[in-house]
């Protein structure tokens, strides 16, 4: 697999004494769409700034594309979009003269029909004279794509892109941020909605305290720590768990009208058809059942609190 962005012993303590990234050893590859998950202060806006140029690293390396971010700043940084968390335009601008001016920040020749069809795709071309500030927020947030998009930049950084927008907007950008994958762009992003990383992601980084402490394809994540459940809905309620199953991991719920195995989804043998025989055999009935699997959120939340202990 060919990285694109190369992190070797990255550290990073700010002037205040917090240490926000202590050693972040990280490959990206090429063309993924990589989620970077953590809680609050994790430290993912100082890695994703980092790598775009905006905040001085400690130690370590982080090459992009082959150039050294610091050494060959300029190269590095061209190579790259970035889409902020914090929304910030120029307001009095139309959003045409915006997206122009941001393509020749970074010395690429104009390009009108390339910058026609970026805002076309973002559904901002008949919005193209208006002025920034007249723009709804999820208007406004395009722009932000638009400018990142602007110089045609192979690596996209979404710092939360959809924090605060609504369902329909969301959606929009989830089916954008394929689209520019199909077209061969790599995407990190950042973000609080897991459901989002469980929707986009190939694979999927966990940063807590300024260590990453898990990567992983999102679909072996999913599986190896995914655990199922099987609830089977009793014709009576239990009291309690009868001693005779005191070795299965079974827990009542629902006021004793439900039973929960929980069983390692990985495994191949996972003990229901021998429940399900014992628990006749003790004439302990049951009227439905579904499984159900754990979602990355419950992963994730394992995960991290793991990591402070
Ligand atoms: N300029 C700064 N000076 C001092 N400390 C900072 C600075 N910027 C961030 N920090 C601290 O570094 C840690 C990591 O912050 P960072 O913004 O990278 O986290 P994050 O994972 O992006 O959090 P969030 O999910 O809340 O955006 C935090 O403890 C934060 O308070």
């Amino acid at each position: 697999m060919q990285s694109v962005i190369s992190i070797e012993a990255l550290t990073k303590t700010y002037a205040s004494g917090h240490p926000a990234l202590k050693r972040i050893d990280l490959e990206i590859h090429k063309g993924e769409i990589f989620a970077l998950l953590g809680p609050n202060g994790a430290g993912k806006t100082t890695l994703i700034s980092i790598i775009c140029g905006i905040v001085n690293p400690g130690t370590g390396r982080v090459q992009v594309d082959g150039h050294d971010i610091i050494r060959d700043y300029r190269a590095a940084r061209s190579k790259i979009g970035l889409v902020p968390q914090e929304l910030y335009n120029e307001g009095f601008e139309s959003v045409w003269a915006t997206v122009r001016f941001s393509r020749g920040l970074f010395g690429k020749a104009p390009d009108d029909a390339y910058l026609e069809k970026l805002l076309r795709d973002l559904s901002l071309w008949d919005k193209r004279d208006a002025r920034i500030l007249e723009l709804s927020g999820g208007m406004k947030r395009r722009v932000m794509i638009a400018k990142a998009l602007s110089h045609e930049p192979s690596i996209l950084f979404l710092d939360e892109p959809t924090a605060g927008v609504d369902v329909e907007l969301r959606r929009d950008m989830w089916e954008m941020v394929r689209r520019l994958r199909e077209r061969g762009v790599t995407i990190i992003l950042t973000t609080h909605y897991i459901e989002e990383a469980e929707e986009m992601a190939d694979r999927i980084g966990v940063i807590s305290k300024g260590e990453i402490i898990l990567v992983e394809d999102k679909a072996v994540l999913m599986h190896k720590l995914g655990k199922k459940q099987l609830t089977l809905q009793l014709q009576r309620p239990l009291a309690a768990i009868p001693p005779e199953f005191a070795d299965y991991p079974l827990e009542l719920a629902d006021e004793g009208n439900q039973l929960v195995y929980t069983f390692d989804a990985q495994h191949e043998h996972t003990g229901i058809a021998e429940l399900l025989k014992r628990l006749a055999e003790h004439g302990i009935d049951f009227k439905d059942l579904q499984s159900s699997q754990s979602s990355l959120e419950e992963i994730f939340v394992s995960l991290v609190k793991g990591s402070r202990t």
